[in-house]
C-alpha cells in the first residue's frame, strides 16, 4: 500500500514483469519527440525505436526476410538484434519519399502510355525503354541494393524477388510493366509503412492530453507559467478549472470534479480533495486545485502507460509468431514453383517460354506475403491501443490473445471485489467486560501502535479508528511519548498479521489463524468471531502471551460494479471463483453479495497459489485478479493475472500482472475477453484474405492469365484492406 500515484505504478520492464527487458534510454530521454507527432515522424519514430528496443519493432518481417513495409524492410530478418544501430539506415535508404514515388508512378505511366501509342522503330523504342527504365530507377534504387545484399547472403527477400521479377519482366520486353510493378510496389510499401507507423503511435497521442507548462508556485509564492519538464519534484502547481493536469501530484488545496478518461478510461467523474493523487493528462472541471507534484515530467503514469503499451507492441503475439513462420515457409515455396512454371510450362504444357517466364515472374511478385504480415502487427496493435484507452493495460499481445480462451477468473477479496479500504466498525476488550478503563486504554495504544507500522488495509483502519479516538481522548498527552519507537522487533507475518514488543512485552495483532496457531482460542471467542464474519466482517485481535486481549471487526464494501461484473463472466461461460487470505465465513459472505458462487479462505500467499493451479487443473485456463503483495504469486501463476491498478493497488500486484486496470473496473476483465475474441476474428478474417487473394492469383498465374501489375495491385489492395481491417479496432469501446 503505497500512498502517491508514482510509486505505486507497474515499472513496464522491472523484474517480474512479463514485459521485454526495458532498454536503457526511458521515454524522458526523448522528451522533444515525445510531442511531435501531428506531422510526418516516420524517420524520428522509427529511429527512435530502434536504439530504445532490443527486439524488432513489431516488425512484421518474417525470418525469411520479407521486405513488407513497417518501416523496416528488415531484409536482414536475423540481423536485427545484433546490428540495429545500422539497419535504422538501411531500411529509410530502401524506400524513396513520396515525391521519388510520385514521379516513379508518373514516368511509368508515360511508358505504358508510350509502349501503346508511339510509333515503332528502334529509336521510338529505345527512349521508351529509356522512361521506364528511370522509373524503376527512381524508385527501386533501394529495393535493388538490399534485395543484391539478400542475394549475397543467400537470403530470399521480397526484395531479392523483386528485384528478379522487375528485372526479368524487362529484358522480356515487358518494360512499361517492369516500370509500373516497381512503382506500384513502392507505393504500396509507403502506404503500409505510414499506416503501421500510424497504428503503433496512435497511443503517443495520449501524451499530447498532458500539457507542456505549469502554473508553479515559485520561492515569492506567486505562480508563473513555466515548461511542465522544468518543474521539480515537491514543487506546488495550481491547476485551474477547465485546465488540464500537468504532471502527477497529490492535492493540497482545493476540491474539484476530475475527469480522469486518458488515465482510467472512465469519463466519470472522480471528486477530489487534498490527499487525493492527480494524474497528468487529466481535466480539473469544476474548482481551482493545487497539488504537490509527486512525479517529474517524462515519470507520469500517462507516460508509464504509454512506454508499456509501446513495450507490449514490440512482444511478439503468437499468431503473428505464426505467420512469420508461415511466411517463411511461403516465400520459398512460392519461389521454387516460379522455377517450375518457367522450366516445367514450356515442357510439358507447350507454353511459349516467354509466356512461361512472364507468369513465373508473376509468381514471384506474389511470393510477397506482405498483406499476412502485415495483417497481425496492425490488429494487435490498434487492439492494445484501444484497450489503453479504456483503462486497460495489457503488457503484451500474448496476454490479448490468450485472454478468449479464459475458463475461470480466481479473484481475491481485499482491493479487488471490495474497495480495500475497510473501516473499523466495532471493537472491545477481551475476555468480554473484564478490563478497567485504563486497560482498555492501554489495549488500544498496543493495537495502534502496531496497526500504524503496517500497510495492510486491515491494519490501515484499525490504526485509522484508534488514532481519531486518542486524539480526542484523554490520553492525548500519552500518544506522543509511546511514538511508532515504542514498538521494538516488528515484523510482518504474512497471511496472519504482525508482531512487535512494546515496553518489553511481545504483542502480536492479527487473524484468527494466528491465535489458533498461539492455542490462544476458545470457543467464546470463535463464536464471537462467526458473529461478525456472518456480516461480512473480518476480525483482528491482539494478543500477547497470556491470551487475547481485544477483538477488532472490520467492514469493507464491495465495489459497485462488481455483482455485474460477475455477471458479465458467467455470461461468457466463466467461472468465477474468490480466493482470500480472510477467513472463510467472511469470505463467503462478501461472494454471495456479488454473485459468486465459489469462495475459499484462510489462503495464505502459497495457498492462494496452489488453488489457483487446481483451477486451471480442474476448469482450464484461469485469470487471477488481484491486488495485494499476497496474490502477486497466484498472478504469476495465471494464465493471465489482472492486477487492480487505480487507488491502493500495490506496484507488486502491478509489475507481476499482464493486465492493469487502470479504473479498478471489474468489468474490464470480462472487456478484455471480448476485446480478445474481437482480435480473434479480425485477426482471422485477415488471414484468410490475404491467403484468398494469394490463391486466387495462383490460379490466375497458373492458367496463363495473370499480369504482374494485377499481382502487385492485388497485393497492395489486400494489403490496404487488412491494414483497414485492423484499424477498426482502434475504435473499439467494450460493453458500454
Ligand atoms: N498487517 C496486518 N495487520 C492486520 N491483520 C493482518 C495483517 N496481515 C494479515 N492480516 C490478517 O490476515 C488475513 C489475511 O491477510 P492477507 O493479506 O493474506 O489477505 P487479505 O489481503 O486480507 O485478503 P485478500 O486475500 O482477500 O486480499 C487478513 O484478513 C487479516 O485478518
Ligand atoms: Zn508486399
Amino acid at each position: 500500500m503505497n500512498s502517491t500515484p508514482h510509486s505505486r505504478w507497474p515499472l513496464p520492464g522491472a523484474q517480474g514483469t512479463a514485459l521485454p527487458p526495458t532498454p536503457p534510454a526511458p521515454l524522458a530521454a526523448h522528451p522533444p519527440h515525445d510531442h511531435d507527432h501531428d506531422h510526418d515522424h516516420d524517420h524520428d519514430h522509427d529511429h527512435d525505436h530502434d536504439h530504445r528496443t532490443p527486439a524488432p519493432v513489431a516488425s512484421a518481417c518474417a525470418p525469411a526476410g520479407c521486405g513488407c513495409s513497417h518501416g523496416s524492410s528488415h531484409s536482414d530478418g536475423d540481423g536485427h538484434g545484433a546490428d540495429d544501430g545500422n539497419h535504422a539506415g538501411h531500411d529509410h535508404g530502401a524506400l524513396p519519399g513520396w515525391a521519388r514515388v510520385g514521379a516513379a508512378l508518373a514516368l511509368a505511366l508515360l511508358a505504358e502510355l508510350w509502349h501503346l501509342f508511339a510509333p515503332a522503330g528502334h529509336t521510338w523504342q529505345a527512349a521508351g525503354m529509356a522512361l521506364a527504365a528511370a522509373a524503376i530507377a527512381l524508385s527501386g534504387l533501394g529495393i535493388y541494393r538490399s534485395g543484391l545484399r539478400d542475394l549475397a547472403r543467400l537470403r530470399l527477400g521480397i526484395h531479392a524477388l523483386m528485384a528478379v521479377a522487375v528485372t526479368g519482366a524487362f529484358l522480356i520486353g515487358q518494360w512499361p510493366e517492369a516500370a509500373m510493378v516497381m512503382a506500384l510496389y513502392v507505393a504500396a510499401e509507403r502506404i503500409e509503412d505510414g499506416a503501421m507507423d500510424r497504428a503503433r503511435h496512435a497511443i503517443r497521442q495520449l501524451l499530447a492530453l498532458a500539457p507542456d507548462s505549469a502554473d508553479m508556485q515559485g520561492s515569492d509564492g506567486q505562480f508563473q507559467r513555466v515548461p511542465a519538464r522544468s518543474v521539480p519534484l515537491g514543487a506546488t502547481v495550481r491547476i485551474a478549472p477547465g485546465a488540464r493536469v500537468p504532471l502527477d501530484g497529490t492535492i493540497t488545496r482545493g476540491h474539484s470534479a476530475v475527469n480522469q478518461a486518458p488515465i482510467t478510461g472512465e469519463s466519470a467523474l472522480a471528486d477530489k480533495g487534498p490527499g487525493k493523487p492527480l494524474y497528468a493528462g487529466s481535466i480539473n472541471t469544476t474548482g481551482e486545485l493545487d497539488m504537490r507534484v509527486t512525479s517529474a515530467a517524462g515519470q507520469t503514469t500517462l507516460d508509464r502507460i504509454v512506454h508499456a503499451v509501446e513495450q507490449a507492441q514490440v512482444s511478439r503475439a503468437p499468431t503473428q509468431r505464426f505467420i512469420d513462420r508461415f511466411a517463411a515457409l511461403y516465400t520459398p515455396t512460392v519461389l521454387v514453383l516460379a522455377v517450375a512454371l518457367a522450366v516445367g510450362a514450356p515442357l510439358l504444357l507447350d507454353w511459349g517460354w516467354r509466356d512461361a517466364l512472364y507468369q513465373a515472374l508473376v509468381l514471384l511478385v506474389m511470393a510477397c506475403p506482405c498483406a499476412l504480415v502485415i495483417a497481425t502487427p496492425v490488429t494487435v496493435v490498434s487492439a492494445l491501443t484501444a484497450a489503453a484507452r479504456h483503462g486497460i493495460l495489457i503488457k503484451g499481445g500474448s496476454a490479448l490473445e490468450a485472454a478468449r480462451h479464459l475458463r475461470a477468473v480466481a479473484l481475491d477479496k481485499t482491493g479487488t471485489l471490495t474497495h480495500g479500504q475497510p473501516t473499523l466498525v466495532a471493537w472491545q476488550t477481551w475476555p468480554e467486560g473484564a478490563a478497567s478503563a485504563t486497560q482498555h486504554t492501554a489495549t488500544a495504544q498496543a493495537a495502534l501502535l502496531l496497526a500504524a507500522r503496517s500497510d495492510h488495509p486491515v491494519s490501515r483502519a484499525i490504526a485509522q479508528a484508534l488514532q481519531a479516538g486518542a486524539g480526542s481522548a484523554a490520553a492525548r498527552h500519552t500518544a506522543p511519548t509511546l511514538s511508532a519507537d515504542a514498538v521494538e522487533h516488528f515484523t510482518a507475518l504474512p497471511g496472519r498479521g504482525v508482531q512487535g514488543h512494546i515496553n518489553g512485552q511481545p504483542l502480536v495483532l492479527g487473524n484468527l489463524r494466528l491465535v489458533q496457531e498461539r492455542g490462544q482460542s476458545s470457543p467464546a471467542l470463535e463464536a464471537a468471531l462467526a458473529q461478525h464474519a456472518e456480516q461480512g466482517r473480518s476480525v483482528t485481535l491482539l494478543a500477547d502471551a497470556h491470551g487475547v486481549r481485544a477483538l477488532f471487526a472490520v467492514a469493507d464494501t464491495l465495489r459497485a460494479h462488481a455483482p455485474e461484473a460477475i455477471a458479465q463472466l458467467q455470461a461468457l461461460g466463466i467461472t468465477t471463483v474468490v480466493l482470500s487470505g480472510d477467513n472463510l465465513a467472511t469470505v463467503q459472505a462478501i461472494a454471495r453479495e456479488a454473485g459468486i458462487l465459489e469462495a475459499r479462505g484462510a489462503l495464505l500467499p502459497e495457498d492462494k497459489l496452489n488453488a489457483l493451479a487446481e483451477m486451471q487443473q480442474r476448469l482450464g485456463a484461469t485469470a487471477m485478479v488481484g491486488d495485494g503483495i499476497n496474490d502477486a504469486p497466484a498472478l504469476a501463476r495465471a494464465d493471465i493475472g489482472f492486477a487492480m491498478g487505480g487507488n491502493g493497488s500495490t506496484g507488486m500486484a502491478m509489475e507481476t500482472a499482464t493486465v492493469v486496470l487502470m479504473s479498478d473496473d471489474l468489468r474490464r476483465v470480462a472487456d478484455t475477453v471480448g476485446l480478445s475474441r474481437r482480435t480473434h476474428r479480425v485477426l482471422w478474417q485477415n488471414i484468410a484474405f490475404a491467403l484468398g487473394v494469394k490463391v486466387l492469383f495462383f490460379g490466375l498465374a497458373l492458367a496463363g492469365s495473370a499480369t504482374l501489375w494485377m499481382a502487385v495491385l492485388a497485393d497492395m489492395g489486400a494489403s490496404l484492406l487488412v491494414v483497414a481491417n485492423g484499424l477498426r479496432l482502434r475504435r473499439w469501446r467494450g460493453q458500454r
